[in-house]
C-alpha cells in the first residue's frame, strides 16, 4: 500500500526549552485511518503543526504522498483544527465557500462541493444560519465540512469530538467511517480510547513528545498488554498478601483494594480470587485487554489524567 504521510526522527523544542517532540517517526499508509493516541500534552497538537508545515522540526523530515510538502501537495491535505476555525459573522454556507476559496475552488464545482459537505454533515438545512446559533457538536460538523470541502486525500481531525454532545460525536464517527469507505485516508487525533478502538485500523501510542508503539489493535494488545485486569475492592481492614493471589501480578495496591493482571478468560483464577477473598468483595470489575493498558503497561500513567 502506497504511503500517504512519512514523519521521520521528528524533533520539536519551543523556544530552546526541553523537547516536546523528541524523534518521533511513523507512516501512514494511504486508505487507513490511523489514530494517533496520546494524553493531554503529550505533543499531539505540536506534531500537527510540523506536519501541515505551520512549524518547522528542528530535526527530522516529513513527506506526503513521497514529497516535501508544497502547494499541490497541501492541496491534496483537509485539516480540521482542535480549536475550532469558523468565522462568524458568515453563515454556515459561506464559511463552507470561504474555505473552499482558500483551497482554488470556484464557480459550479465549489457550489456542488459545498452542497455535498453540508449534506454529509448534516447541516444542509441549516445552512442559513450563522456558527453563533449553532450547538457546540454542529459547530464541530461545520468545523469538519470547511475542512473537506477540497475533497482532499487526506484528512487530519485532531480532536474532532471534544465537548459534543453524544448525538453528535455518533454522527461525527460514522461520518469518518464513511469518509474510509470512500477511500480517503485520515489521521484521527485524540485522548479518547474509546473513538481510537472503534474508528482506526492503525494506532501510534506517544506520550510526552516519544512515539511509544504504533500497529494495529491486535498487534499493541498482543506486544503490550496480553493480560486483563481484574480489580477488587474490598471491606476495610481486609489485608492482601501475594500469596493469596497464587502468583498473579499485581498491578495496583491500595488500602481497600488490588488490582491484578489475570490471563484473559481463565475463570479458574475467578473462581480464586472468589473463594480467597469471598463475602469481602465489595466490588469486582473485570478489564478486557485495551489500548488504557497498553498505555499503563508503557508509562506507568492512565491515560486519562
Ligand atoms: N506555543 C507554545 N509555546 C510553548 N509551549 C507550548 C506551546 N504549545 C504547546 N506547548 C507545550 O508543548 C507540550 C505539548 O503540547 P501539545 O498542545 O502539542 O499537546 P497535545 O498532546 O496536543 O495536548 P492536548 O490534548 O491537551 O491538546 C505541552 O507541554 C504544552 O504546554
Amino acid at each position: 500500500m502506497p504511503t500517504a504521510l512519512e514523519c521521520r526522527n521528528v524533533s520539536f523544542r519551543y523556544h530552546k526549552r526541553r523537547p516536546v517532540l523528541d524523534g518521533v517517526t511513523f507512516a501512514v499508509e494511504r486508505g487507513q485511518i490511523f489514530g494517533l493516541l496520546g494524553p493531554n500534552g503529550a505533543g499531539k497538537s505540536t506534531l500537527v503543526k510540523i506536519l501541515l508545515g505551520l512549524n518547522r522540526a528542528g530535526e527530522g523530515s516529513v513527506t506526503w504522498f513521497g514529497e516535501p510538502l508544497t502547494t499541490r501537495t497541501r492541496r491534496r491535505i483537509g485539516y480540521v483544527p482542535q480549536d475550532l476555525a469558523l468565522l462568524y459573522d458568515l453563515s454556515a454556507h459561506d464559511n463552507v465557500r470561504f474555505f473552499g476559496r482558500l483551497n482554488g475552488m470556484s464557480g459550479k464545482h465549489l457550489e456542488e462541493r459545498t452542497r455535498t459537505v453540508l449534506d454529509f454533515v448534516g447541516l444542509w438545512d441549516e445552512r442559513g444560519k450563522q456558527p453563533g446559533e449553532y450547538s457546540g457538536g454542529m459547530k464541530r460538523r461545520l468545523n469538519i465540512a470547511c475542512g473537506i470541502v477540497h475533497d482532499p486525500d487526506v484528512v487530519i481531525m485532531d480532536e474532532p469530538t471534544v465537548g459534543v454532545d453524544p448525538q453528535s460525536r455518533n454522527h461525527i464517527l460514522e461520518s469518518i467511517e464513511t469518509l474510509r469507505d470512500q477511500g480517503t485516508t485520515v489521521v484521527y487525533i485524540s485522548h479518547y480510547m474509546e473513538e481510537v478502538e472503534r474508528l482506526c485500523t492503525t494506532i501510534g501510542v506517544i506520550d510526552e513528545g516519544t512515539y511509544l508503539c504504533g500497529g494495529t489493535l491486535e498487534e499493541l494488545l498482543h506486544a503490550h498488554a496480553p493480560e486483563a485486569i481484574v480489580d477488587l475492592e474490598l471491606t476495610t481492614g481486609t489485608t492482601v498478601d501475594a500469596d493469596d493471589l497464587a502468583g498473579l501480578e499485581i498491578l495496583e495496591q491500595r488500602s481497600g483494594g488490588v488490582s491484578v493482571s489475570v490471563p484473559e478468560g481463565q475463570l479458574d483464577v475467578m473462581r480464586l480470587i472468589a473463594d480467597r477473598f469471598d463475602d469481602k468483595v465489595q466490588r469486582f470489575t473485570y478489564i478486557p485487554p485495551n489500548l488504557e493498558q497498553v498505555f499503563f503497561r508503557l508509562t506507568k500513567k492512565a491515560l486519562r489524567d
